[in-house]
């Protein structure tokens, strides 16, 4: 067995440990990454990369289709083919020759395996020919390996061979009938996603469409999947699921209770569904079961809970042993968005070799060694059609939160940029105010091309930018982001 030893371990190359290691080595450490499948995580070739590719050439047609002049140039339908093989390139056709480049180049030594914590700042990589490698680490084990999909306990299920997000984001054919279990982000895009490319897409939705975004948004989402013929069934929660000899699934659902886009509550359509293939998309499950967490006192399987420096707690509520242990992305259930554990990533980094060099731990509230912007300030688009972009709390949330609040809402169809951007326009704009202290805590967009526009409602929630400095932030006419004046307006000076 070969024995190694570097400044900082990260288990896990996913987007976020390499950026863990990237600025462990910018500061000056060694680092080495454990990786056990490809160097890039899920992100680069099962989730978001992949899933965006699929996303994308719908959502061109679609703006074309707006356009008069544009419209009468699109004389075909998608071609399905093309769309997949474009999203093969866009997951490195599930090599990661790329991104082991980059590590090289970055100077942060790979070994492939599974990787588990031994011991105190010691970890074991167990090769795929059995040939083990043991780590020690002088200064943190940063645990970055992220979450799969959650299988729920559903009589048949597994013997059904479902989709999961992998399989979704990686088909390489479009199956005539998909059902999809959840209503969630997963579930959303990828309705929109195989309704375009040609699937009949049925959706049961048991919690109702974006359950956590702004109740306007999840209807104004339905609708648009309904109008792109997805079956979408409010309420309706899968009982059991068999495939048969002739490999149809069938999908039983037990009744629920529907409330419709007008908020009126009744009995929801159980019965059964029949696909060629059901994807499950009802949320994630932590990569913590053989990772070693027993032999530092923690419970495999579990999501791991970290301090404001990422540190993992033990059960007593204090970092693990002096404080070696890391938790970052995914894996300890803060943010589970790859650009909110990359964010997450350049904390623990940079607070890794500030504790390795004695320097001073920046770890008040919006330091550069914590994450403050998970807790209120988290930007997020889902890329369904139209698109949803928000940051911060909804207006529920921030009730929730004991915050004084002030709802405004426009429609973003009645902005002029709107209008022009495409012919019937159709969405809407939230923002959600502090009357205290006069600042924006929540902003929510829902309409077609939205996510470019997210960006500067994050930092005017990360900023704090009072409202009456706002108003000196104007936006050029005619564009879409004219929908801040019109808020503001109507808030009023
Ligand atoms: C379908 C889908 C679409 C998504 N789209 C978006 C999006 O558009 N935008 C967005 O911000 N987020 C999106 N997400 C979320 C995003 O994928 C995750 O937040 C992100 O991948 C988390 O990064 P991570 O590095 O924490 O974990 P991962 O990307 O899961 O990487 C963890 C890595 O650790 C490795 N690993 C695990 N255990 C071990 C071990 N014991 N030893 C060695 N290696 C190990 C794994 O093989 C993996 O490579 C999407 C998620 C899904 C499912
Ligand atoms: N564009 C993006 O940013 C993007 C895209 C995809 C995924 N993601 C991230 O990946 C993570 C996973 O996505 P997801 O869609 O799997 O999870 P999710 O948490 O977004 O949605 C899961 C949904 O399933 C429902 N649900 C739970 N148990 C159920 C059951 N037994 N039957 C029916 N419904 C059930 C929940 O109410 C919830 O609405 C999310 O945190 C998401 O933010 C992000």
């Amino acid at each position: 067995m070969s024995e190694h030893t570097y400044d900082v371990i990260v288990l896990g190359a996913g987007p976020v440990g390499e950026n863990v290691a990237d600025r462990a080595v910018q500061g000056g450490l060694s680092a080495a990454i454990v990786e056990r499948e490809l160097v890039g995580g899920e992100c680069s070739y099962w989730a978001c990369m992949p899933t965006k590719a699929l996303l994308r050439s719908a959502a061109a047609l679609r703006a074309a289709r707006q356009l008069p002049g544009a419209r009468e140039a699109v004389t075909g339908e998608i071609d399905a083919a093309a769309v997949l093989a474009r999203r093969d390139s866009f997951a490195s056709h599930w090599k990661d020759d790329g991104q082991v480049a980059w590590l090289e180049s970055a100077g942060i030594a790979l070994h492939r395996g599974q990787g588990r914590i031994v011991s105190e700042k010691t970890v074991e990589v167990t090769g795929a020919d059995g040939a083990r490698v043991t780590l020690t680490a002088r200064h943190a084990v940063v645990v970055a390996t992220g979450s799969g999909a959650l299988l729920p306990e559903l009589p048949g299920l597994r013997d059904a061979k479902p989709w999961t997000s992998r399989e979704a984001a990686a088909a390489t054919a479009v199956p005539g009938r998909l059902a999809i279990i959840g209503g969630g982000v997963v579930a959303s895009e990828m309705a929109t996603a195989y309704a375009a490319l040609g699937s009949t897409v049925t959706m049961l939705a048991r919690d109702g469409v974006l359950p956590q975004a702004e109740p306007f948004a999840g209807e104004r989402v339905t609708e648009a999947l309904r109008e792109a013929g997805v079956s979408v069934r409010l309420g309706a929660e899968a009982a059991s699921v068999h495939r048969d000899e002739t490999g149809t699934v069938r999908i039983t659902a037990a009744d629920g209770v529907e409330t419709d886009v007008l908020g009126v509550r009744r009995a929801a359509d159980g019965g059964q569904v029949e696909a060629d293939e059901v994807l499950v998309a009802v949320g994630r499950t932590p990569n913590t079961q053989d990772i070693g967490l027993d032999a530092v006192g923690l419970k495999p399987g579990a999501w791991l809970t970290v301090d404001d420096t990422l540190r993992v707690l033990g059960p007593d509520g204090t970092p693990v042993g002096d404080g070696w242990l890391y938790a970052a992305g995914d894996v300890n259930h803060r943010v589970l968005l790859t650009h909110q554990g990359k964010y997450q990533a350049r904390a623990v980094g940079d607070v890794i070799v500030a504790r390795a060099k004695g320097e001073a731990v920046e770890d008040d509230r919006w330091g550069r060694h914590v994450a403050t912007a998970d807790e209120r300030a988290v930007p997020q688009v889902v890329f369904t059609d139209p698109e949803l972009a928000s940051v911060g709390l909804t207006a529920a949330a921030a009730e929730a939160a004991g915050i004084r609040t002030r709802v405004v809402d426009y429609d973003l169809g009645a902005v002029a940029g709107s209008s022009l951007h495409a012919d019937g326009y159709r969405g809407q704009a939230r923002m959600v105010v502090d009357e205290d202290r006069k600042v924006i805590v929540g902003f929510t967009l829902v309409g077609p091309d939205t996510a470019e526009l997210l960006h500067a409602a994050t930092i005017a929630v990360v900023g704090e930018v009072p409202l009456d400095r706002l108003w000196h932030a104007v936006p050029s006419y005619p564009t879409v982001s004219e929908v801040w004046l019109r808020l503001l307006e109507t808030y009023g000076r």
